[in-house]
């Protein structure tokens, strides 16, 4: 199983969410952040101490998934979150040692 985390824009999340259902991904979990990527962070020195500013509102996304649909999620992604402007995001992939479905005590890609 496999992890897919991404920071998108937040006016892209209904874009992203239908590309995921389309493909058949079913579960995902969605928390409001801040953050800031290669263009748009940067430092300043405030009381001889180094400060990053600048941090932009982003949506981060997480499905778990079987490791078959990590292409099919990061096409899905990038479809759905893309404007071609700065900022439109990154998308991380970890491993998922275990997954349990708690109704249900399923455990691995059955609880997904
Ligand atoms: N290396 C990173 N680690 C963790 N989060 C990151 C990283 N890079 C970007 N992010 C998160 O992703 C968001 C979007 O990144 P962003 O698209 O601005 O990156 P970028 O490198 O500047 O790419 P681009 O040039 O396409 O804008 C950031 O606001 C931040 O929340």
């Amino acid at each position: 199983m496999k992890l897919v985390t991404a920071i998108i824009k937040p006016f892209k999340l209904d874009d992203v969410r239908e590309a995921l259902s389309e493909v058949g991904i079913q579960g995902l979990t969605v928390t409001e952040v801040k953050g800031f990527g290669r263009q748009k962070g940067h430092t300043e020195l405030y009381r001889g101490a180094e400060y990053v500013v600048d941090f932009l509102p982003k949506v981060k996304i997480e499905t778990v998934i079987k490791d078959e649909f990590l292409d099919i999620a990061i096409e899905a992604i990038s479809k759905g979150a893309k404007t071609g402007k700065i900022g439109d995001g990154k998308i991380f992939i970890s491993e998922v040692v275990q997954a349990i479905r708690i109704r249900t005590g399923e455990s691995g890609d059955e609880a997904l």
